[in-house]
């Protein structure tokens, strides 16, 4: 019998020059539903490294349009200079848009939050669980990499457990609260609040 095709597959790889420095992004498909996804990596190491790592869902508002009702673009560009400082390094940048509920159901969203909802409110008035993500292609990102061992860039510990469970030794957490504005604290005091975010309280005063 022939093996079920696999969940998901590495499609190709090419140099990407950055404002940061020149890393390489490897391209990754999700067979059933042909969703595609990104590794960004710099530098080289050892297969038993410890290799700093962020996941970062997809934010098109905060990532590429410069929005500071999220955190999202100060905590890509942090992580990227982190990388290059640090001289090597990986973002696993996964296309679950808006928490998994895609870019126009966000903007759903955001309508419901400028009439007084809070982000989980809003999800929830959608119809939406608060947080639909699903991390399971990162493990083949990471063998992809050849990476077993990470330091992980987050506030997230849903993000920590979930490598955990595919089998990835997380060594270290490293915070990454970048980018609090007046646009977004509420945003994060909710996260902290309700989806679990451990996020430096100083900070969101
Ligand atoms: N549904 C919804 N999604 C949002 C909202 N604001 C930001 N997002 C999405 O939330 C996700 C945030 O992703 P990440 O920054 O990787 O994840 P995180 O859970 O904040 O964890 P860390 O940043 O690693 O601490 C992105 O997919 C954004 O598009 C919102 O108000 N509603």
């Amino acid at each position: 019998m022939s093996d079920p095709s696999p969940a998901y597959e590495f499609v190709s790889r090419a140099k990407l020059p950055t404002r940061f420095g020149e890393f390489t992004i490897h391209g990754f498909v999700e067979t059933a539903t042909q969703q595609e996804h990104v590794a960004l990596s710099y530098g080289t190491w050892k297969t038993n490294a410890v290799v700093p790592i962020r996941i970062h869902s997809e934010c098109l508002t905060g990532d590429a349009l410069f929005s500071t009702r999220c955190d999202c673009g100060f905590q890509l560009e942090k992580a990227l200079q982190n990388i290059v400082e640090y001289g090597h390094g990986v973002i696993l940048y996964l296309r679950q848009e808006g928490r998994g509920i895609g870019l126009l159901n966000k903007i759903k969203a955001y309508s419901l939050q400028d009439t007084g909802m809070d982000t989980v409110e809003a999800n929830e008035h959608l119809g939406f669980d608060a947080d639909l993500r699903d991390y399971s292609i990162c493990k083949l990102m990471l063998d992809t990499l050849s990476i077993q061992n990470v330091e992980l860039m987050t506030n997230n510990p849903k993000k920590i457990n979930a490598l955990k469970k595919m089998g990835i030794n997380v060594v270290k957490r490293k915070p990454i609260d970048h980018g609090v504005t007046d646009d977004n604290k509420h945003y994060l005091m909710t996260k902290t609040a309700k989806l679990g975010h451990v996020f430096n309280p100083d900070k969101l005063k």
